[in-house]
């Protein structure tokens, strides 16, 4: 019988997504241990993550577990996995898709729409911030860090008037009744693997990755191939004002992509591209095609 032992963070949700794998893995017969640690994603709470700079913030201390044979597979939730791994590391499986849409969440506003003229919104994420500031230019965003429960407690306790988070997130944890809104992707164009989980493993770990075989979901990983290739041609880290949102319907993908300006200046421009992608490398090149697309349209901008 098989042994392994699950790298994660210890966020609530992290341990959710780790509890979630190991249900899953333990179904098949395997026996499964959790290692929990902190990163520095987790520790750094007082800063924007883009001004950080770091790539993989949220993965590296769960990859030195990975290389030092403390842990034998690492769950991440896919957004915060860097588009290039470091070399000796694989992305082993993706799985099944989450709601992969922003949601908005407030004690007093059904939706952005309803807020008053400057209103309060949380959000640190320059994607969030550049497309809301593209629906409501009037608002007022400020800076919100920390795991969810810390998000919602400075929601709570009247810093803002209403916090933008994904969706995913808070209906993994039950609390689903937290959101007032979703913003349908024509609102609020997703991130680059949102919703989706990955696990990284050692590459050559061939027992991991065998292991891991049953929680492959093909249409998420075309999906999400197509996304981070759209990532990756733009600079790869999950820290620019970047939106990558693709959908498959039998052999077709469908991808969108967004860029914004962060300090609302330039309008947000958008590319997408449909075809068809019956395996990784096919959805790679669509995502490519959008990012060269969208690279055309910036540049476009700032003649
Ligand atoms: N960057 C933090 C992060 N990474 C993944 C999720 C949510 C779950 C997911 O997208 O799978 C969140 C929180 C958020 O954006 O509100």
């Amino acid at each position: 019988m098989s042994n392994f032992t699950i790298a994660t963070r210890e966020s609530r949700l992290a341990l959710w997504q780790a509890e979630h794998v190991k249900a899953l893995l333990e179904k098949n017969g395997a026996s499964v241990t959790l290692l929990g640690m902190t990163t520095k994603g987790d520790q750094i709470l007082d800063r924007s993550l883009s001004k950080v700079g770091g790539k993989g913030l949220f993965v590296k201390e769960l990859e030195v577990a990975l290389e030092e044979g403390r842990a034998d597979l690492a769950v991440h939730s896919l957004k915060d996995v860097p588009m290039e791994l470091p070399e000796g590391f694989a992305l082993a499986c993706v799985m099944e898709r989450e709601d992969p849409r922003d949601a908005w969440v407030s004690g007093t506003y059904a939706s952005v729409m309803d807020l008053p003229q400057g209103a309060v919104v949380g959000t640190s994420s320059l994607r969030r911030v550049a497309l809301l500031r593209a629906i409501r230019p009037d608002l007022k965003i400020e800076p919100l860090r920390g795991n969810l429960d810390t998000r919602l407690r400075k929601l709570d306790e009247g810093l803002y008037d209403g916090i933008v988070l994904a969706a995913a997130g808070l209906k993994r944890l039950g609390m689903e009744s937290r959101i007032r809104a979703v913003f349908e992707p024509e609102q609020m164009l997703p991130a680059a693997g949102q919703g989706a989980l990955g696990i990284e493993i050692r590459a050559g770990r061939q027992d991991v990755e065998a292991a891991l075989q049953h929680l492959v979901h093909q249409p998420t990983w075309l999906a999400v191939s197509a996304e981070r290739a759209v990532s990756r041609m733009m600079g790869g880290s999950c820290s620019m004002p970047l939106a990558a949102y693709a959908t498959i319907s039998g052999d077709e993908l469908h991808i969108r992509a967004a860029w914004g300006d962060a300090e609302g200046i330039q309008p947000v421009v958008y590319a997408r591209a449909s075809g068809l992608a019956k395996n990784a490398a096919e959805a790679t090149a669509l995502g490519e095609q959008v990012a060269r697309d969208l690279q055309a349209a910036v540049q476009a901008q700032t003649r």
